[in-house]
């Protein structure tokens, strides 16, 4: 079967910014193939090219077989997207909002249907301003649906969300998919790549540094696991160090960090045996998405961890470029391609 997405050495800039270098993927049907990257690594530009809101300099993109400039009319209406920063105006209601997507679409899906599976059937009559963050976003993602897509394109999903919010609309993703759905999901969150993902393009400097399964791109990960202790009596480094599983040694205060690889935890409990220390509050981490994450873009990842998931980059200022079609010309299009969005013909910021 050929793939949904396919991209090859897409490349686009911004005057003298290179936003995406070199980037090629492909996407199968029925997957959730997830862009993971640092801010300002390229994935919005890559996605905008890929829903054909962006013109890219060069390379070779097609969705569904179609060239998403030449056909857009017809990737408009096999595409869903949801993308960054999306409006509405303040006073139109959910309800109001799906009937007017839908008029855009060949086969739209009943509005009824997709404000129940979203959780906003009670939410039928109430203006855009008055929703919460939550509803707001599950809004965004039922007008990415509302054309039946085959394909559905979003870009964070879930920033801003609270953990419970975040995790009811990964429930959600999932639900989609096996409803034949293949989905694109540009993400900052580690965790949520992890839960949702397939596959995973690891993008940085507008380049795929790795393309691989979040299982599979952890097993790269060289130092494998990671054992935390705090020693009943001070040791010096060297009794640990020495051992040749034995990676690396750290001091957090009075708590010992130990990476290595193959038995580290054998080795290292047995030393430590053998010198009457007692490793105490004894934990073995494995090694995560972020960690494969941080080894294969460097410090530019660096990242908070918790239990709502990392975020990439999550303590750097926040690259912002100017959104195509900002502020939205006409109601609620949260950018997203149309045949009836002036967004879409053009007349939008220069690509
Ligand atoms: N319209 C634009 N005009 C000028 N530069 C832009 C524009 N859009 C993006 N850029 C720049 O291109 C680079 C890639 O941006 P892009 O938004 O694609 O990255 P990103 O990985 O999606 O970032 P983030 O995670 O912060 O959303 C950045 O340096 C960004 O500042």
């Amino acid at each position: 079967m050929p793939a949904v997405i396919e991209v090859r050495h897409l490349h686009k800039s911004y005057g003298a910014t290179v936003a995406v270098d070199d980037v090629s993927f492909t996407v199968e049907q029925g997957e959730i193939f997830g862009i993971l990257g640092p801010n300002g690594a390229g994935k919005t530009t890559t996605v905008e090219c890929v829903v054909g809101l962006r013109d890219p300099d060069r390379g070779e993109i097609r969705v569904l077989g179609l060239d998403p400039r030449r056909d857009r009319a017809e990737v408009t209406q096999r595409l869903g997207v949801q993308l960054q920063d999306g409006q509405l105006p303040d006073r139109m209601k959910v309800g109001e909002a799906l009937r007017l997507y839908g008029s855009f679409y060949r086969k739209p899906a009943d509005p009824e249907v997709l404000m129940d599976v979203l959780g906003l059937a009670g939410r039928r009559g109430t203006p855009y301003a008055k929703l919460s963050g939550g509803q707001k976003q599950r809004l965004s993602i039922a007008l990415a649906l509302i054309g039946s897509p085959e394909v559905a394109v979003l870009d964070e999903l879930t920033t801003g969300l609270d953990p419970q919010a975040r995790r009811d609309t990964w429930d959600l993703i999932q639900d989609i998919r096996s409803r034949g759905v293949t989905i694109l999901l540009v993400t900052h969150f580690m965790e949520e790549a992890e839960r949702l993902c397939d596959r995973v393009a690891v993008i940085d400097r507008g380049r795929v540094v790795a393309v691989d399964s979040p299982t599979a791109l952890t097993e790269r990960v060289q130092d494998g696991q990671r054992i935390r202790f705090r020693p009943s009596v001070p040791f010096e480094d060297a009794l640990l160090t020495g051992l040749p599983e034995v990676t690396g040694l750290t001091r957090q205060g009075d708590l010992v960090v130990v990476t290595g690889t193959g038995n580290t935890l054998h080795a290292i409990t047995s030393v430590l045996a053998r010198n009457d220390i007692v490793a105490e509050h004894l934990r073995v981490d494995r090694p995560s998405l972020e960690d494969a994450f941080v080894a294969l873009t460097g410090d530019r990842a660096a990242t908070a961890t918790g239990a709502a998931g990392a975020a990439v980059g999550a303590n750097q200022p926040t690259s912002r470029r100017s959104t195509p079609c900002h502020p939205p010309p006409r109601p609620g299009p949260y950018h997203r391609p149309s045949p009836a969005d002036p967004c879409w013909d053009g007349s939008r910021s220069p690509n």
